[in-house]
Order: C-alpha cells, then structure tokens, then sequence
C-alpha cells in the first residue's frame, strides 16, 4: 500500500535536472505520474522514479552527483486515477482521526456508477474503524463525484435472485440506467441488473424477431425482454415476473423506452400464469437453472414449435452424473468444453422427453443450433447458454 503515496526521489542539482531528466527518460525509470519536486532553499531537484528502478541505476555511470531519497511527490492532476483519488482523500481522513492505515486495503479498487449512484462492492470498508471517520462518505462523494452512495451484496441465493444492496448515503437507490441505448429504471436495492450477461443481450439484439412472438419466462426489470423488443423488434413480448418490485420497474422502463404497447407482463409464477401456444422463441434465463420451468415453456410453444433459449451455470470439476450419461464418450478426464457440449446435450434431451410427453401425438426433432458462455460464475462453474430449435416431426 506504501507505494500508492510514497515516491522515490533521484535528486540532483538544480542545474542538472533538465540532463537527468533525459537520462532517466531513456532508461526508463522516471515515473511519468509523479511531478518534479523542489526542496525550498536547496539548490537540488527530486525527479520520480519508478520504484523497481534501483538494478537500473547501480549498473549505470552517472556523470554527475545524485542521492536517493524516499519522499513524497505530488501525482500529475491528469495521472490521477479515480482509485488514487479515493486513497488520497481517504488517506488524509484516516490521518485525521489516527485511525490504522492498513484499513486504506478495503478502499475499492472498482465500483458500478449508476446516474448519480456509485455501488461499492461489498467487501469494501469493512472494518469497524471506519465508522470513526466522520468525513468517509462525504470524502467518498467528493471523490467519486456522485450524491448517492450503495453498497452492494451478493444477489439472494434463491429463485427470486433479488438485489441486497444497503444505502450508505441518500435516501432512495431508485436508479435511471442507460445501456445500449435502452433506459432501465429501478431500485439498485431491489431488483438485480445483470450487467455480466451483456454478451447475451448483444446476441439477441442482432437476431431478427419481426415476425415472433417471444415469451420471457424470467423477465426481472426487462434486461432481455426489452433487448427483444427495442434492438430484435419482437412482433410481441410475453413478461413472465413473480418479483413485484422487479414487475414495477419493467412496466416503468417499457413505457420510457415506448414499446410498451408490445408487451404483456404476467405478473406470477410462470408455471402458472404463462400463456399456452403462443411462441417462437422462449427465453429462460435464470441461473443456476431454470429446470423448473422447462415443461411450462415446452407448453408456451406454438404447435409448430420454434426456438428455446436456456441458461444454465455449469461446474467443470463436480460434473454432475447425468451429464457424464450424455456424454459421446467415456474418459478420464474431461475439458471444461466437454462438459459444457454434455451439458448442451443433456438439454437438449431433456427437451425432447418433455415435448414427446406433452405432445404424444407427434414426433419431435430438437437440435442445439448455439452454444456460448456468457460468464464465469464462480471457479470452474461457467454460466452458459444453448438455444435449441424444437419442431414436430410433420413440420420440417
Ligand atoms: C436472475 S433474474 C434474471 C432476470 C433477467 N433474465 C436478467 O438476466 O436480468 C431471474 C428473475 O426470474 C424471476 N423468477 C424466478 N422464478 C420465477 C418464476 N417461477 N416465475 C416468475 N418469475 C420467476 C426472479 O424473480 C428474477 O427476477
């Protein structure tokens, strides 16, 4: 941490500065964040140098007297990041109170800003010390240039998947998001925004949905729901959502974005407020799985089927055994792509028993047209993506 705001200093002669100046430039070791200081009343200037640069030095012949010094030298305005920002204003509220520097750790390195709300991670000012800092938020707002301040927790680990986050500082996390050119308006400590399954929503927004009708069984406040609408240019969206906050936000970001008038949210659990034959295409995007729900969007298909999009987090270390009964072949040991094409298959098999048992009357084809991962979840489990296209047999 020292390093952050200590600086080694390669002092010289005042009538030497501009030669070394060059030297250290070629040598490259001068530290182009950090100003030259002067020392009032010395005839002697301090260049900063980069902290590694002492091998660089003892094998060079300096022809000129020079010392090494450890001081501190001001960063260059322009230099400064927004991080180094936060550590200087909160290394000098730290100093005030004489609280412990080894607290300046959980200053957060990376945050998510949100209009005029930033969202801490939530292992950041963790330690009870810093409640005695008076100044924190206000030294946080200065220096992030935000008014309201959040600090966010893992999403609830259940099916409602909802946000934990805490105001620290304003009253309200209700938050207006522009991503993509699509506005989302909703409470930072309410509903999620999945903003690590942008790669998704880029997909999707380059497909063509003129002539379909989508059912989103998971919709939350509309991340996919209003790709398809405003980027795929769905004929009509279906917004399955038992989440009332996550319903309320929805319903106000379709009406910012105009398409409300193509879309239809069903406000409930989707195995029982889903409509029945209506779509091309099912979006089933809840993750870890959103198994509970395959037979309900096998039922949303039109009778001459069409596509499912499935999301799914996979562990490629603990494979789960009805994987390994997919699986093209037995091996010792299998990459991570194995297990994600085991995966793929396992759905793809699933869909089909389930469609061949609801529809007894037909014979179905499902092929995996798509396969992706969207992100890392966690060490070794992936979240991914398949998309399947189901038709009857009599439908090719
Ligand atoms: C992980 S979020 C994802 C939302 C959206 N697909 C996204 O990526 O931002 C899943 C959403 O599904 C909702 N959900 C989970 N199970 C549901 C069910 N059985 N019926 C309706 N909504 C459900 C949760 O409330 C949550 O808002």
């Amino acid at each position: 941490m020292a390093s952050q705001y200590s600086q080694n200093l390669f002092c010289v002669s005042s009538c030497n500065t501009q030669t070394c100046r060059i030297l250290l430039t070629k040598l490259d070791i001068i530290n182009p964040c950090r100003r030259i200081v002067k020392f009032p009343g010395k005839d002697m200037k301090g260049i900063p140098i980069k902290p590694d640069s002492l091998a660089t030095i003892n094998a060079h012949q300096f022809e000129f007297e020079f010392e090494l010094i450890d001081s501190e030298s001001p960063l260059k305005s322009k230099c400064i990041s927004p991080y180094n920002k936060l550590l200087q204003s909160l290394t000098d509220c730290v100093n005030k109170e004489h609280l412990p520097l080894s607290i300046l750790q959980e200053v957060p390195h990376k945050w998510e800003r949100y209009g005029d709300l930033v969202l801490l991670p939530h292992n950041s000012f963790l330690s009870s010390d810093w409640c005695k800092c008076v100044d924190l938020w206000k030294a946080v707002k200065t220096a992030l240039h935000c008014d309201r301040i959040a600090k966010n927790f893992p999403i609830s680990n259940n099916e409602y998947r909802k946000s934990q986050a805490v105001m620290l500082l304003g009253q309200t996390g209700l938050v207006r998001h522009l991503e993509n050119g699509i506005v989302y308006c909703y409470d930072v400590t309410k509903c999620m925004f999945s903003s690590g399954n942008v790669t998704e929503k880029l997909r999707l927004s380059h497909i063509d949905c003129s002539n379909e009708v989508v059912v989103d069984l998971f919709a939350g406040i509309g991340y996919f729901t209003l790709t398809y609408l405003v980027y795929s240019k769905a004929k009509l969206v279906h917004a399955c959502e038992w989440n009332s906050d996550a319903v309320k936000s929805l319903e106000i970001s379709l009406m910012e974005n105009r398409v409300r008038d193509r879309c239809v949210i069903h406000a409930g659990d989707n195995r029982i407020v889903a409509p029945s034959g209506v779509a091309d295409r099912v979006n089933l995007g809840l993750i870890p799985s959103s198994e509970c729900s395959w037979e309900t969007a096998c039922k949303c298909l039109k009778p001459k089927g069409g596509t499912m999009v499935v999301h799914g987090n996979v562990n490629s270390i603990l494979i789960e055994p009805r994987l390994l009964s997919v699986a093209s072949c037995i091996k010792d040991k299998y990459s991570v792509k194995d297990v994600w094409c085991m995966w793929s298959e396992m759905v793809r098999h699933s869909f089909h028993d389930i469609l061949s048992r609801i529809y007894p009357l037909s014979s179905w084809t499902v092929e995996a047209k798509h396969l992706e991962k969207i992100k890392s979840y966690a060490p070794h489990i992936d979240h991914l993506v398949v998309v399947l296209v189901c038709k009857p047999v009599d439908c090719h």
